[in-house]
């Protein structure tokens, strides 16, 4: 049991199940004002953070599946090649994920449903080969990472919905494609054994910390958005203030420390603070 919680990464499917069920909360609030009828989503919050949890789950299970000989590398002590969870059964266990979980978001509504499969079949392309892209493979996790508020959005897609949270998409898309250029100077020996061809090892480690880097300030410049647009409360700029320090910390773990394990999980702590932003500013 423990070594299927590990594969699937639970945290990273808590994170972005929360994300989701926030996507669900802020565009109620933003809509509801315009439409008293509609009442609290409980069950759909509950509904979309299950499809969320579900398909990261499934996601991080095929990625580590396709990812053996890079993480023998990288990462030995994972699951799959440490031993504890055969080739064959991550890869079933994944594809039930990916099925449960589109299943049931087609259950909420089409869009939703529609918005599942093509993660879960993007998915897959991206740990079968986009990953050893350069910039392609970012570009897609950090699409990935945002959906899961355009997915909450998703269900109020009839009034607006979707509009209503694509400003906390593209946030989440800026920081977590600096986040996956870091993950890839990080993971560069591997990476490159493996034949793959990443931003850091197409333009160089240096380089590619500067793409992520400027990346990463145009989250930070675009973070006051929320409250700008009137998405969020004036709370939110208090708690995303404290969520921009650690972005900014965590690219000059990067630039001046050249850590970028370090500099990796502080992006990820500012992601986790800004989520924590958003929640207390809706
Ligand atoms: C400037 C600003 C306000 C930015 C917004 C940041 C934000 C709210 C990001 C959302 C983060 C989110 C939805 C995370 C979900 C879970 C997650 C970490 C997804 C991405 O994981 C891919 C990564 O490669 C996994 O690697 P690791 O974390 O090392 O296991
Ligand atoms: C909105 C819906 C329905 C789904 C969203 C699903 C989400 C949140 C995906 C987020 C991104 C994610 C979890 C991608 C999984 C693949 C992954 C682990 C990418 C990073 O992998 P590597 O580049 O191999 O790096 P590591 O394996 O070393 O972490
Ligand atoms: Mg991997």
């Amino acid at each position: 049991m423990r070594a299927y919680l590990q594969l699937i990464r639970y945290g990273n499917c808590l994170m972005a199940a929360f994300s989701a069920a926030l996507g669900v909360l802020i565009a109620y609030n933003i809509i509801s004002g315009n439409a008293a009828t509609i009442p609290f989503p409980l069950n759909e919050i509950i509904y979309v953070g299950s499809v969320v949890f579900l398909i990261t789950g499934a996601g991080n299970g095929i990625n580590d599946y396709y990812d053996i000989e890079i993480d023998r590398i990288n990462k030995p002590e994972r699951p799959i090649p440490s031993g504890r969870i055969s080739k064959s059964k991550a890869f079933y266990f994944s594809i039930s994920l990916f099925a449960v979980g589109t299943m049931i978001a087609f259950f909420i509504n089409t869009i939703c449903g529609a918005i599942a499969l093509f993660n879960s079949l993007l998915l897959i392309f991206y740990a079968a080969t986009l990953k050893r892209t350069a910039l392609i493979g970012n570009l897609s996790v950090g699409y990935l990472t945002g959906s899961t508020f355009l997915f909450g959005g998703a269900v109020f897609y009839t009034n607006g919905g979707i509009e209503a949270v694509s400003v906390l998409f593209l946030l989440a898309t800026l920081a977590t494609v600096a986040r996956e250029i870091v993950k890839d100077i990080e993971d560069i020996e591997g990476d490159r054994q493996d034949g793959a061809s990443t931003l850091a090892i197409s333009i160089g480690p240096e380089k590619a910390a500067y793409v992520a880097s400027i990346i990463g300030f145009i989250a930070v410049l675009a973070s006051p958005l929320p409250y700008l647009q009137s998405l969020l409360s004036v709370r939110y700029l208090a708690v995303v203030f404290i969520a921009d320090i650690l972005f900014v910390v965590a690219v000059a773990g990067i630039l001046k420390e050249k850590n970028a394990a370090k500099s990796s999980r502080l992006f990820k702590m500012a992601m986790f603070a800004a989520l924590i932003a958003f929640l207390v500013g809706t």
